[in-house]
């Protein structure tokens, strides 16, 4: 069951909610809907839901309707249409109360402007959302210290907010919004506000942290780059509307239209797409069964110059080319050993192509991607010229 499961979902501002349904029925644009009822349509029949564990990104240029799905989803503002589940109980549904308890215990909102009282310390600000709970002093100050080491302030639990850095207030934010152990995370432009290295930083460290905390987490932003190094997936929002949802790599290689495809242009895929998404299926051999006369058969079938070779297990041993394993063939031998070749580069199926660019940039070893010493696939120069460029290409089985 997702943690959060968002359905219809749509938010109408102003009086003519109705009208401006029907209108946005018959198809009519954000533009035209203002135009003719006064309305602004704030989200527009949002679905998706957020699998447990998940960093899911909402991610759009501003007015898109992002602040506004997130009010939803914790109903901050009360939908026109649709419905919000969390952990399959309906928002709709509760009384105030049990919305109060849903808010205080599952979800912890992250805000840009962190929203720290400067008058309190770092230690009371962690602590605010216990003692709204009502949560007694000792174990409030406990779990307040606990996330704020988590966060790397274990050192200025006595400080101010006034005194610490801007990324160090939003550290601050995050610890606060850990403290309640909440299931869900709202991080609404977290770090928008910060300067880009440190920015850089803050996403480095969630990732970091979520690796051991699994929080689901919908994060909001308008920055792309930013979307697409921390989600795991997104989905992409334009005048209210979400027009594609899916892993960062399907959204750079499949853009749903061409208004994502416009928006994802100017990407630096390198830093994005992994090796898992280019790898191709190794054509192998397999050493303890084959000596160079099957070897050679099978390249002249499948039309390579060269061929890997594995053990029994997929274990990668190395490769053999066509011009040595024809002349041991001449030569009768019956073993591929002599003739392997060693000099391959392997990468495991995470590494970026950025860094596979520059392996096969500088030298003309062959790419294989393996685990725990296991062939999973081969990379292809054209794959990774062909993906850097966004386009899509055939290719063969050969390791060049
Ligand atoms: N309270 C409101 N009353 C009327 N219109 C609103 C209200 N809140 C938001 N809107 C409108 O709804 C649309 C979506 O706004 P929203 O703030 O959700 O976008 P956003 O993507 O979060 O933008 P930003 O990044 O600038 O905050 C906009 O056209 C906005 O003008």
């Amino acid at each position: 069951m997702p943690v959060i499961d968002v359905k219809d979902l749509s938010k109408i501002f102003g009086k003519n909610a109705k009208k401006a349904t029907k209108y946005l029925d018959e198809g009519l644009s954000k533009e035209e809907i203002l135009k003719k009822t006064g309305n602004t349509v704030g989200v527009n029949r949002a679905t998706f839901s957020v699998e447990e564990g998940e960093i899911f990104v909402i991610m759009g240029l501003s007015g898109s309707g992002k602040s506004t799905l997130v009010r939803l989803v914790n109903r901050l503002i009360e939908p026109t249409e649709g419905s919000v589940m969390i952990d399959g109980q309906d928002l709709a549904k509760m009384d105030n109360k049990s919305l109060r308890e849903v808010r205080r215990k599952k979800l912890s909102m992250v805000f840009q402007r962190f929203a720290l009282f400067p008058h309190r310390t770092i230690l009371e600000n962690a602590e605010f959302g216990l003692e709204i709970q009502n949560i007694d002093k000792e174990e409030r100050r406990k779990k307040a210290q606990e996330s704020l080491e988590m966060v790397g302030l274990g050192d200025y639990i006595h400080q101010f907010p006034g005194q610490l850095s801007g990324g160090m207030q939003q550290r601050v934010g995050l610890a606060r919004a850990l403290a309640n152990d909440p299931e869900v995370l709202l991080m609404d432009e977290a770090f928008s506000a910060l300067d880009p290295l440190i920015r850089k930083e803050m996403q480095d460290e969630l990732l970091e942290l979520q690796e051991s905390m699994k929080k689901t987490i919908l994060f909001i932003t308008h920055d792309l780059d930013e979307a697409l190094r921390i989600g795991d997936r997104i989905a992409l929002m334009k005048d209210g509307k979400i027009v594609q949802i899916g892993t960062p790599e399907e959204i750079l290689i499949n853009p749903a239209n061409d208004y994502v495809e416009k928006f994802v242009e100017d990407v630096d895929r390198s830093k994005v797409l992994t090796a898992e998404h280019i790898m191709k299926r190794p054509e192998t051999v397999d050493i303890e069964k084959h000596g160079p006369r099957a070897a050679l058969e099978r390249m002249r079938k499948e039309g390579l110059s060269s061929i890997y070779v594995t053990d029994a297990k997929r274990n990668l041993k190395g490769y053999v080319t066509a011009d040595d394993v024809s002349e041991a063939v001449k030569n009768e031998e019956d073993n591929l050993k002599n003739i392997l070749r060693t000099d391959i580069v392997e990468v495991s199926e995470d590494t970026s192509m950025h860094e596979i660019f520059n392996v096969i940039h500088d030298a003309t070893v062959p790419v294989a991607v393996t685990e725990d010493g296991r062939l999973k696939g081969i990379i292809v120069r054209g794959a990774v010229i062909a993906a850097l460029s966004g386009s899509e290409v055939s290719l063969n089985g050969d390791l060049s």
